[in-house]
C-alpha cells in the first residue's frame, strides 16, 4: 500500500513523496512522483501520460533529484510525469553498509546481489522494474509509455535497465553515466560486492557490454551529456567505451561534450530541459 508523506504543488501540478512495502527489497521504500497539471484531467486508466524514470547516483535519495534538477517546469509544459525512486534500501541491517559512500546504503548501483550478506535486500534492479508496475498501475495507466534516465551510478541504471528491457522503456539517456561499470574502480568494487568475482556475471549489467552484446534497441537514438571538468571522468566514466561500442553496434548515440560543467547538479540542471523534451518526443510517438 502506497503512503503519501508529503505533497506540494508545484507548476501547477503536484509533487509527492511516498512511502511503500517494496516486494523486490523486502523493506520498505521511498519514492518521489511529481504529477504534471494536466494528470488531474486524463481518463485513467486506458490513456496515461508519458511516465519518465530517474535514477539518481551515489550518495543520494529519492528527494535529489527533485529538489535539485530543476525538472518540474518542464515536465509541466511536456505533461510527462517524474518519478525518482532512493538509490539503495535503507535498514537493512547489514554489518557495514554504511562503512562507505559508493557501496552499501546509497549505492545499491541497480543490480540484485547474488553474494552474501547483500542478496537478501539489496535488489535495486529488480526494485524498478516492480515500482514501474506500482506506479503505472497508480498513476500511469496500463498503456502509458515509459522513458528513464538517470545520472553517475544512476545513468549506469537507466542504461542498463532500458538495454535489457527495451519493450518496457521506450526512451533512455543519461548524464555523466557510469558507462562501463566493469572497468572502472567504482563498478569494480560494487560489482565484486553484489554479483561476485566471476566477470561473465558482470555484462548483464554493464552498458557498454549490453550495447555490444545485442541487437540495436532504442534506434530513435540514446542521449549522453558528459561535463569535461568532471573530477570523475577519467577515472570512473568511460563514456568513450559506450561511443565505440555504439558505433561498432550500429546503435543510434548523441554524446555531448560539454567544456567546463562538472559532475553535479549545476551540470544537471543545465540540460535537463534538453532531456525532458527529448523523452516527451520519443513517447508522443506512436509505439
Ligand atoms: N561523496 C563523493 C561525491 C558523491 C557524488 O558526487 N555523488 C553524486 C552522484 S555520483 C551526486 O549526485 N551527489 C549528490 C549531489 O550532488 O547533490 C565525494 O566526496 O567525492
Amino acid at each position: 500500500m502506497l503512503q503519501l508523506l508529503s505533497e506540494h504543488t508545484c507548476f501547477g501540478g503536484v509533487q509527492r513523496f511516498y512511502q511503500h512495502d517494496a516486494a523486490a527489497i523486502g523493506l520498505p521504500m521511498r519514492f518521489s512522483v511529481y504529477l504534471p497539471p494536466g494528470f488531474a484531467s486524463q481518463p485513467l486508466p486506458q490513456d496515461g501520460l508519458p511516465v519518465v524514470f530517474y535514477l539518481a547516483g551515489l550518495t543520494c535519495t529519492e528527494e535529489t533529484f527533485m529538489i535539485k534538477a530543476g525538472a518540474q517546469r518542464v515536465a509541466a509544459q511536456e505533461g510527462v510525469i517524474l518519478v525518482a525512486p532512493d538509490t539503495s534500501p535503507r535498514g537493512a541491517g547489514v554489518p557495514g553498509e554504511t562503512d562507505s559512500w559508493d557501496f552499501g546504503v546509497g549505492a545499491g548501483f541497480y543490480v540484485d546481489a547474488v553474494q552474501e550478506p547483500w542478496a537478501r535486500h539489496y535488489r535495486m534492479y529488480s526494485y524498478i522494474l516492480e515500482l514501474r508496475e506500482l506506479v503505472l498501475r497508480e498513476f500511469g495507466g496500463d498503456a502509458a509509455p515509459c522513458g528513464i534516465f538517470g545520472h553517475s551510478m544512476g545513468g549506469h541504471g537507466a542504461l542498463t535497465i532500458a538495454l535489457r528491457h527495451p519493450g518496457l522503456f521506450r526512451s533512455v539517456s543519461a548524464f555523466a553515466p557510469i558507462a562501463a561499470p566493469s572497468r572502472c574502480p567504482w563498478g569494480e568494487k560494487a560489482f565484486g560486492g553484489y554479483l561476485g568475482p566471476d566477470r561473465a556475471a558482470w555484462r548483464a549489467h554493464d552498458a557498454t557490454e549490453l550495447v555490444a552484446d545485442g541487437p540495436v534497441r532504442f534506434p530513435g537514438g540514446i542521449l549522453v551529456d558528459q561535463g569535461l571538468a568532471d573530477k570523475f571522468l577519467a577515472e570512473q566514466l568511460n563514456p568513450e567505451a559506450f561511443e565505440a561500442a555504439c558505433q561498432a553496434a550500429g546503435q543510434p548515440l548523441t554524446l555531448r561534450r560539454h567544456a567546463g560543467y562538472d559532475h553535479g547538479y549545476y551540470f544537471i540542471s543545465t540540460f535537463m530541459e534538453d532531456h525532458l523534451r527529448f523523452h516527451a518526443g520519443q513517447l508522443r510517438q506512436p509505439g
